[in-house]
């Protein structure tokens, strides 16, 4: 199935032709048929000749009852525009248009009616014109009489080349159904309908209502007056909520996929075609089938931050229409680029908020997203309307990747200073840490931890320190504390026992990692390795042992046993002559 939005000028004969196209009578209320006006939206159907089946949603053309049209086109990816042959472009062919436009539907059909009555080649030029300036572009135009039905078999085949035309809808998409009609139905209950353009619905689903947060049962699924156990995307369907009020729930309402959206009050918006100079500082935003009066805040030269006097479920990427209630006026398109966007308080911040939203297109982008973001949740990102393809960090938190790297060395640093300020304790509490480090989860802060650091007992340290017998652990500490500048002198043996490391203290922390030994009595830090390779690195290369000895600030007594270390490590070269190179 597929449905088209008519649009055009009060009696320019959409509700005829819908009619004539599918024998069904779309203006369903009395008063509409004594006025011979269409007022809401009239709904209808038909075969075409591929076999593929077209819904209709008609909407009015009287100019008060734009927000009626409004609702009906906002969810529908494509129009039929309807221009009359007689009376050619009016006012309200251009706000339609204007109002198509700036929902950005893409695909659509221009129709000249009332072809009986005059020539139709001057209404179509004119309308073609206006028509391919939007975002329609050029469109393929059929002239009609929905009085004695000449041109309609041809408007049916164009209505099945642009069905052929429209994207393939996404059938696994969660579900944004928007209310346009809510009534009862004797003996069934509460009924609303909408156009589902994307997901599925099944008899049996839980929905959540935008509205209210809270959830409701299908009870049962009409598509085109049957009943069906599951309609999928791109439907009219009528779905009954028997044992949900009435009241809870009308046009402008949706029902949602549980879970699976972000409702939000305050969104940060790029205006699209000719961004006003002057924006009114309240406009109704309409979107889906909702029209909500909206506060303007100006940003940036085309971009601005709107806050809505009730919450809607929006994704990035989200097209949407500002129109001045009281000028009758629509006074352009939105496409929304952050439904969650940071609080302007600061001095500063609104600047700050422009540029950065000026590099946004409202395309949803993971990477853009989680750049700005840092670290988000995958839900969160979720119902935004954020695609999600990346293996989360943690749980189920997201990071930049970039961001999350500076985390690692932050934590890697914020660890070694506890350990030199607090030379004692085994390790940094992870609570602490994570204060430090302001991240949001504690599972965070375990999933930056690389090795050597582990945890251990609530503390990150080093696992040598952890895992040895208490007294020579604090003992390693106290050498880490009195060694902390001078990393490459080598305790004497008798202060090593004064600081409680004897033969077999020294043995265990060795065995532990926690010390290196270079020689019988000679222990170094294990860290003194690397940090060493990065001193000699720095010396005029190949260097003596007499340079490298100054440069560590050692004596021979450490010097010749680590050079001869590295050297085995492959970290330094010695050369024929004695002189050393560092191996890059
Ligand atoms: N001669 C002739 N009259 C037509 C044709 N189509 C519509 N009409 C007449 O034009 C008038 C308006 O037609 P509608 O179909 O109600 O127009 P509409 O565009 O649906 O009007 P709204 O929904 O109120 O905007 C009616 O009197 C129709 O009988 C046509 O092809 N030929």
């Amino acid at each position: 199935m597929f449905v088209v939005a008519t649009a055009g000028h009060v009696d320019h004969g959409k509700s005829t032709l819908v009619r004539a196209l599918t024998g069904m009578e779309p203006d369903r209320w009395a008063e509409e048929r004594r006025r011979g006006m269409t007022i809401d939206l009239g709904f209808a159907w038909t075969t075409l000749p591929s076999g593929a089946t077209i819904a209709f949603v008609d909407v009015p053309g009287h100019e008060r009852f734009v927000p009626n049209m409004l609702a009906g086109v906002g969810p529908v990816p494509a129009a039929m525009l309807v221009v009359a042959a007689d009376e050619g472009w009016m006012p309200q062919s251009a706000e339609h248009l204007a109002a198509l436009d700036a929902l950005g539907v893409g695909h659509g059909l221009l129709v000249v009616t009332r072809a009986d009555l005059a020539d139709p080649a001057p209404a179509a030029e004119r309308a073609r014109a206006e028509i391919a300036a939007s975002s329609l572009g050029a469109v393929e135009t059929v002239a009609v009489s929905g009085l004695t039905g000449a041109g309609l078999p041809e408007l049916r085949a164009a209505l099945d080349r642009l069905a052929a035309r429209l994207p393939a809808p996404t059938v696994d998409d969660p579900v944004r159904l928007w209310v346009d009609r809510s009534f009862t139905v004797r003996g069934s209950g509460t009924v609303v309908t909408g156009t589902l353009g994307a997901g599925r619905l099944r008899v049996g689903d839980v929905l959540e209502l935008a509205g209210a947060e809270e959830t409701v049962r299908v009870r049962g699924l009409h598509c085109m007056g049957e009943a069906r156990p599951e309609v999928a995307a791109v439907a009219r369907v009528a779905v009954n909520l028997r044992g949900t009020p009435r009241d809870r729930l009308g046009r402008g309402d949706a029902l949602l996929t549980p879970g699976r959206f972000h409702r939000t009050d305050v969104i940060d918006v790029r205006l699209t075609g000719d961004p006003a100079v002057d924006l009114p500082a309240t406009l109704t935003l309409h979107v889906g089938s909702a029209a909500v009066p909206v506060r303007v805040r100006p940003l940036g030269a085309d971009t601005v931050r709107l806050r809505l006097a009730r919450p809607l479920p929006l994704l990035v990427g989200d097209r949407a229409l500002l129109r001045d209630p009281g000028r009758h006026h629509v006074t352009g398109g939105v496409r929304v680029l952050d439904v969650a966007p940071p609080p302007l308080s600061r001095r500063g911040a609104a600047a700050a908020r422009a540029t950065v939203l000026a590099d946004l297109d409202g395309r949803p982008d993971l990477a853009g997203e989680l750049r700005r973001r840092r670290l988000v949740r995958v839900g969160a990102l979720r119902r935004m309307g954020v695609p999600v393809q990346a293996t989360p960090v943690a749980g189920d938190w997201l990071a930049d990747p970039a961001h999350w790297q500076r985390l690692g060395e932050q934590l890697t640093e914020e660890v070694g200073r506890y350990a030199r300020e607090h030379p004692l304790e085994p390790g940094m509490p992870v609570d602490a840490l994570r204060q430090r480090l302001a991240l949001p989860d504690r599972a965070l802060v375990e999933a930056l931890i690389r090795p050597p650091l582990r945890v251990h007992g609530g503390r990150i340290g080093t696992p040598a320190v952890d895992t040895l017998p208490e007294p020579v652990a604090r003992a390693v500490q106290r050498v880490r504390a009195e060694y902390a500048d001078r990393p490459f002198r080598a305790p004497e043996a008798d202060r090593l026992v004064d600081l409680g490391l004897g033969p077999r203290e020294i043995g265990a922390a060795v065995r532990a990692g926690a010390l290196l030994r270079l020689a019988d009595t000679v222990v170094l830090l294990p860290d003194a390795l690397d940090a060493a390779v990065t001193v000699l690195a720095g010396l005029p290369q190949p260097f003596t042992l007499s340079a490298a000895r100054q440069a560590l600030d050692t004596t021979r007594r450490v010097a010749v046993p680590l050079l001869e270390l590295l050297d085995r490590r492959g970290a330094t070269r010695r050369l024929p002559d004695d002189a050393r190179v560092v191996v890059t």
